[in-house]
């Protein structure tokens, strides 16, 4: 089945990574964009890991994961090499209200990691719904060359006039004048 593409508020969420190797430390770097309150419990951590949780005062704990550790937390990332482990604690997180993800199996995910740009207020976010990250990853990489470095200004000035005029077909119509000029001048690399 498709995943739906939402954008989560991350707000009073709490994460927990379980895994402390180079998937666990790409996927706490993606976090950190969006949120602080990160918990993670590893047998052991990369360096990297180590200096992002001083840069960022994260909370972790160092020990083999156990029933119930996943308690408490809304989301929860299962980073670790043991497949059958990250099974098993899928099916654990069905008894709480939270959202899982297990970097090596799609079928145990209730959400997936895309590949995103974030440019001010801007996000894009790319997913092949698990095909292939790779592609995903390169067309991240194709799309970042092209988007205007300068999106976030325009779109603050969009925000002012949301802002300040009145609600109503004119505001809508100028709004979207403002927005396909912009574009057009994108097109003839007039920005
Ligand atoms: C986008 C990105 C976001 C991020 O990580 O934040 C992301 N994977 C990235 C990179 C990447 N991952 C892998 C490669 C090697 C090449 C390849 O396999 O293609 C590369 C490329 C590289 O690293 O160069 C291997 C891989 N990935 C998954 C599996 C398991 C499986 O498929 O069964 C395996 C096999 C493991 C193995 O066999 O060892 C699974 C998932 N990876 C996803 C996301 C989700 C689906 C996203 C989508 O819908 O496309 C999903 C389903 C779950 C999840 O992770 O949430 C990030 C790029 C960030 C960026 O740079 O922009
Ligand atoms: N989703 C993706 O984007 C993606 C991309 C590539 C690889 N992967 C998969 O991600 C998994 C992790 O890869 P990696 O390179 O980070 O591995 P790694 O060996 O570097 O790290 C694994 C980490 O898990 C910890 N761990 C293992 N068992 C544990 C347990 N029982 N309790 C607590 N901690 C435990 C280890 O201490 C280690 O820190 C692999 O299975 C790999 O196939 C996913």
């Amino acid at each position: 089945m498709a995943y739906f593409p939402a954008f989560i508020k991350f707000e009073k969420k709490r994460v927990l990574i379980i895994g402390g190797g180079i998937i666990a430390q790409e996927k706490l770097v993606h976090l950190l964009e969006f949120t602080s309150d990160i918990t993670l419990l590893s047998k052991d951590f990369t360096e990297n890991i180590l200096d992002l949780i001083t840069l960022n005062s994260l909370k972790y704990i160092k020990k083999e994961y156990e029933i119930g550790d996943i308690k408490g937390y809304d989301i929860i990332i299962v980073a670790i090499d043991d497949i059958s482990l990250q099974e098993k604690i899928y099916i654990e997180t069905k008894k709480f209200n939270c959202l899982c993800n297990c970097v090596d199996l799609p079928n145990c995910c209730d959400f997936i990691f895309p590949s995103y740009i974030k440019k001010g207020d801007l996000t894009i976010a790319i997913s092949t719904s698990g095909t292939s990250p790779a592609f995903a990853k390169n067309l991240r990489i194709y799309l970042e060359k092209i988007i205007p470095n300068n999106v976030n200004e325009f779109l603050k000035k969009m925000k002012e006039y949301r802002k300040t005029m009145p609600k109503g077909k004119d505001r809508m119509k100028f709004l979207d004048k403002q927005a396909k000029e912009y574009i057009e001048k994108w097109n003839k690399n007039e920005i």
